[in-house]
């Protein structure tokens, strides 16, 4: 399933002209304040219409000014979560739960599934107005999966939760992504969320889309990662967890070789996302000796940019923040075989 977009409209202070795919997995709109995300999923949603384009969900036409089809929001099949969770405050969890089963034949066939996916059996008869934010948020992406969508739409869906709600919810979000084969479309300002939720990323700017394609794939150039936001860039590498050694270190079996976590409650055979910021990784020449860091992998240097060297690590790219006196003393110039001194890994979830 995937969904397919390129649409054009202007509003007074926005020249929108967008153009991107959303394959399954999740898709983060990202962007400064005002670049068009809102803009560009209401469109997408039904609730705006666009001066002109196409938008298209799993070969379907939502919107096509051409042959002029434009499906009204309840034909579109797209689940939406908003900030606020918009549940109806005089219903139970449970009644807003199977709303849009009267809209859907068949829709409520997942009840029982998608409240055990989003442990939402304890609170079916409480209201809206008994839940925390979190639970609320819990509530309202169980109704939008609940209409049975093509596509799900995450207009900044976490923003009006505090950390401790955020980090509560981020769970089941990564569960969605994993287990729902659904294109979800998700709009955020957090570079944060989007290392951890995002399998594609949208990168838009003044109304236009700057980049789009696999987040390990933007994180790792050295003209794009800056985008995410600097301190943030590096890599996300996959590894699959192969024991938990003596001394209760975790050895990660990557394509690029073997990585230490501490503190990491992983079972083996486990695939996880790892990351490594751009900061945290130090080259050498040399294979180092004598060093406190556990972690040292070859890799070949393959682009040098503004205080940025991207790398290849096994069969995955890195990005490491090294001093332009560095580079030159060191002399990596693409093709430089070195090694990188990584001091600290984390899962992609913290
Ligand atoms: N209905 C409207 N009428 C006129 N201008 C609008 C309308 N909706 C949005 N705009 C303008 O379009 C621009 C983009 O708004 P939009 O909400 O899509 O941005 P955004 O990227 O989602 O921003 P934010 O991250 O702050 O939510 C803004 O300048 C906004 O004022």
């Amino acid at each position: 399933m995937s969904l397919s977009v390129d649409i054009r409209h202007q509003f007074p202070g926005l020249d929108l002209n967008v153009a991107f795919e959303a394959p399954t997995g999740v898709t983060a709109l990202f962007g400064p304040s005002g670049c068009g995300k809102s803009t560009t999923v209401n469109a997408i949603a039904g609730l705006m219409r666009p001066d002109s384009g196409r938008i298209v969900l799993d070969g379907r036409a939502l919107y096509d000014s051409d042959r002029r089809i434009d499906l009204p929001p309840q034909a579109r099949r797209i689940g939406c979560v908003f900030q606020d969770a918009r549940l109806f405050p005089h219903m139970t969890v449970a009644a807003n739960l199977r709303y849009p089963a009267r809209f859907r034949k068949g829709a409520a066939r997942d009840f029982d599934r998608i409240v055990e996916m989003l442990a939402l059996g304890p609170l079916l008869n409480r209201r809206p107005s008994t839940l925390s934010g979190g639970e609320r948020q819990r509530t309202a992406i169980g109704r939008a999966l609940l209409s049975d969508p093509q596509l799900l739409i995450m207009d900044e869906p976490l923003a009006a939760l505090d950390d401790a709600r955020k980090e509560e919810i981020m769970p089941w979000l990564e569960r969605l992504r994993d287990e729902v084969q659904l294109p979800i479309l998700y709009v955020s300002h957090s570079v944060a969320e989007v290392l951890r939720l995002a399998t594609t990323v949208v990168l838009m700017q003044k109304g236009r889309v700057a980049h789009s394609g696999p987040l390990t794939q933007i994180l790792a150039d050295p003209e794009l990662a800056p985008q995410l936001g600097a301190r943030e860039a590096g890599a996300l590498i996959t590894g699959t967890v192969e024991a938990r050694e003596a001394d209760g270190m975790v050895r990660v079996a990557t394509s690029a070789g073997p990585l230490l976590l501490a503190d990491l409650d992983a079972q083996p055979g486990q695939m996880l996302r790892l990351r490594i910021l751009a900061h945290e990784i130090i080259l050498s020449r040399e294979a180092p000796v004598g060093l406190s860091a556990l972690n040292v992998l070859p890799a070949t240097v393959t682009a040098v940019s503004d205080g940025l060297v991207q790398l290849k690590l096994g069969d995955q790219k890195a990005l490491a923040q090294v001093t332009p006196r560095s580079v030159e003393v060191l002399g990596l110039t693409p093709g430089t075989p070195c090694f990188a001194v990584i001091k600290s890994v984390a899962m992609a979830r913290s």
